[in-house]
């Protein structure tokens, strides 16, 4: 006999306490052994329509409900008795009529009997609200369909006429009522006009692919007890057909994935690793991101993905590009590799300039021009210094000034060189010249995500430690989240990903009103410098949340008042501190964050410790923030001066230094406010900062 999990089983045991859980698992490993033992006191739930549904007793109080046919025994839900009935009796299990997919199907006409439109759950009452609640249009979203559409993408016939009279206020919460394939097509049609129907499929209603997002087929104890112990992760088994196309095919050259915060990119990244692994004994690839927290990140996930063939792991390093380029550098030199850091080099840079009677160069403009030109493009004498390709800043620099800044960067090279240190870019470039010169390369395949994030170094290093075929380079990350390089051609490093950028465009994690509101700060359209484009709109989000709350206060003091009760409501609700992140623009703002989670009288652990097991809130900065993922964000001290960050607007040299400055800054605040799935405060003192406008547009 087959055991089927699905996944509201794997949802419905996390929420019981631990020794029922244990209990639990007794009694499943029970079922899988015999289900016919007469021990485990099963019953036909009778109230059910679907006369497959039982229960069986796990102790005096719990339940679990199995539904089950002929060959098979689904392990479904388990709760306390009652309500574990109630949940039976509202259900049935079934092939859809039209996509064959197997489908666990509200009954309609017993949900009428628990509010189908949930009331939109409330914000506390906070003071100094600026964000107005948008008036939400009331027409009807699908009126255009017929019904034998509706069915064609999985919609259960019970739900038909619902979906069609829908309008856009009601959609979501009918939503949560549908199986995924069906809300996701409708969202699809929603933000495109175009309903994508899916290609018939060949396969039995348990292994249909969109079955699969929700039911595994277990075999054995061992996948039971490693199923029951790991929390269902959807993205392992499941990929919206956009991603799985990203996957799966074989491309003629390097390609890259975009999409805004929460598409699924790093998922695509993780499941073509695992593809190229599956597909090629001889793969070794190199997994890899900005940095080691992130990789960290990367390795865990890649783990859940590799669990039922863990072998294929030892064919891939996941790393963070720096730590990669230093083992392969300790390799090629036998000696560890001494990288100077940029405090040391801002002070170097500081006392040659000053040294030189240079000192009406400010430092941070020296760093900049370092680490984005001279650096980067690992520019070594004055000549090469005034032909470098520099982006939008042709005319900026006179041959003069130019002049007198290469004696001082010629300086700090020689100085950085005699005490047998490197840069970064340093490390990338001896290790991409050694490769570039060789046929053999350590990698046959490079995976990297946060992509927006490499510079020109890192990118040249990647493109040397491969070899050239079409399949080598596969890049995941956001235009629209950079927020550490300077734009620059990737075809002028060789790398040339045109038509072949794809875009995804379903959010599975931020709500639709988070997205909505953190989509008005950037354009609907990014442009990289090789003029590829990423358009934004038309993203979608598979679920609904409250609006989130646009804080303005008179005062810092005020500002944590308001902060302080939306925090204590949060706890109140039931979210646990470890699934809430604080973040601001920089460590000056980070003691008004504490002082948020002091007055709610909850611990606090910051972002550079990545450990957030505990039952404390993450304060950090918002640069920190990249690749996180919360219930629930409060970004703080979003104030005139802080955001964007006056100091690096004072210093810039030119319109196209400002407009690069303040893009990023913008983006900061992006990633920090999509970092959210459910819940959302932005926050800053009067007048507040620019973006906050945009926030509330
Ligand atoms: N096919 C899927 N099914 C279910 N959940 C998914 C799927 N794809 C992605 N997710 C979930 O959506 C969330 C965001 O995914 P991911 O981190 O890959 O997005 P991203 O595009 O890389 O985001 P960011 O740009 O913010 O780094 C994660 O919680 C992930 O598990």
């Amino acid at each position: 006999m087959t055991t089927i999990l699905a996944d509201s089983f794997t949802a419905s045991l996390a929420k019981l306490g631990n020794d029922e859980q244990k209990q639990v698992k007794l009694t499943a490993f029970d079922l899988q052994t015999d289900p016919d033992r007469p021990g485990l006191q099963m019953h036909r739930i009778d109230a059910s329509k679907d006369p497959n549904f039982w229960s069986v007793r796990v102790n005096r109080d719990i339940r679990i409900i199995i539904h089950k046919t002929g060959d098979s025994v689904m392990l479904a839900y388990v709760d306390h008795h009652d309500d574990a009935y109630a949940w039976a009796e509202r259900r049935r299990i079934e092939a859809h009529p039209r996509t064959g997919a197997l489908q666990i199907v509200e009954v309609r006409e017993r949900v009428e009997e628990i509010s189908l439109y949930a009331p939109p759950p409330v914000q506390p009452d906070l003071p100094f609200v600026v964000m107005p609640l948008p008036p939400l249009p009331d027409l009807p979203l699908f009126a255009q369909l017929s019904s034998e559409e509706a069915m064609s993408i999985g919609v259960p016939a019970d739900w038909v006429d619902d979906v069609l009279q829908a309008s856009e206020d009601r959609f979501f919460a009918l939503a949560n009522h549908l199986p995924q394939e069906a809300a996701e097509a409708l969202l699809d049609y929603a933000a495109t006009g175009v309903l994508k129907k899916p290609r018939p499929v060949d396969a039995s209603p348990v292994t249909h692919p969109d079955a699969q997002r929700r039911f595994r087929i277990l075999e054995g104890h061992e996948e039971l007890a490693a199923a029951l112990d790991q929390p269902f992760e959807k993205w392992a088994v499941f990929l919206h057909p956009s991603q799985r196309a990203l996957v799966e095919r074989d491309f003629a050259g390097p390609v890259r994935v975009v999409g805004s915060a929460g598409t699924g990119k790093t998922i695509v990244a993780l499941h073509r690793v695992l593809r190229i692994l599956r597909a090629d004994p001889a793969a070794r690839v190199l997994l890899t991101t900005f940095s080691e927290p992130l990789a960290a990140a990367l390795k865990r996930k890649l783990g859940v993905l590799v669990a039922e063939n863990p072998r294929l792991s030892e064919r891939v390093v996941v790393s963070s590009f720096e730590q990669a380029a230093g083992e392969l550098h300790a390799l090629m030199t036998g000696r560890k590799a001494y990288l100077i850091g940029r405090e040391k080099l801002r002070g170097l840079l500081s006392d040659v300039a000053g040294a030189a009677n240079l000192g009406r160069y400010p430092t941070r403009f020296l760093l900049s021009e370092w680490e984005h030109v001279i650096d980067a493009w690992q520019i070594g004498s004055a000549e090469a210094y005034a032909a470098v390709p520099r982006m939008g800043r042709k005319n900026r620099l006179g041959a003069k000034q130019r002049e007198e800044l290469w004696t001082i960067f010629a300086e700090v090279r020689r100085q950085v060189r005699a005490k047998a240190l490197m840069t970064s870019a340093d490390l990338f470039t001896a290790v991409a010249d050694h490769f570039d010169a060789r046929d053999e390369k350590p990698y046959t395949h490079v995976v990297v995500d946060e992509a927006q994030d490499l510079g020109v170094a890192e990118l040249r290093f990647l493109k040397a430690i491969v070899p050239s075929r079409p399949d080598a380079m596969f890049f995941a990350g956001d235009i629209g989240q950079r927020i550490f390089q300077q734009p620059f051609s990737w075809k002028g490093v060789g790398i040339d990903v045109r038509g072949r950028s794809f875009t995804l465009k379903v959010n599975y994690r931020t709500s639709h009103q988070i997205r909505r509101m953190a989509d008005g700060l950037l354009p609907d359209n990014v442009r990289d410098v090789d003029g590829e484009e990423d358009q934004r709109k038309g993203t979608v989000s598979v679920f609904d949340g409250v609006e989130p709350v646009v804080v303005i206060a008179p005062t810092a003091d005020e500002e944590i008042i308001s902060a302080t009760a939306f925090l204590k409501a949060l706890i109140d609700t039931g979210v646990s501190p470890s699934e809430i992140g604080i973040f601001c623009r920089s460590n000056e703002e980070m003691a008004r964050a504490a002082k948020i989670a002091e007055a709610s009288g909850i611990a606090t652990v910051s972002a550079l410790h990545a450990d957030h097991a505990n039952e404390a809130v993450l304060i950090g900065t918002m640069h920190l923030a990249k690749g996180l993922e919360f219930r629930a964000v409060l970004v703080i001290a979003c104030d005139e001066g802080v955001l964007p960050l006056v100091a690096r607007i004072a210093d810039v040299a030119d319109e196209f230094e400002l407009d690069e400055v303040v893009a990023t800054e913008r983006q900061l605040l992006y990633v920090a406010a999509t970092r959210a799935r459910d819940h959302l405060f932005v926050s800053g003192v009067a007048p507040g900062s620019e973006f906050l406008d945009d926030l509330m547009r």
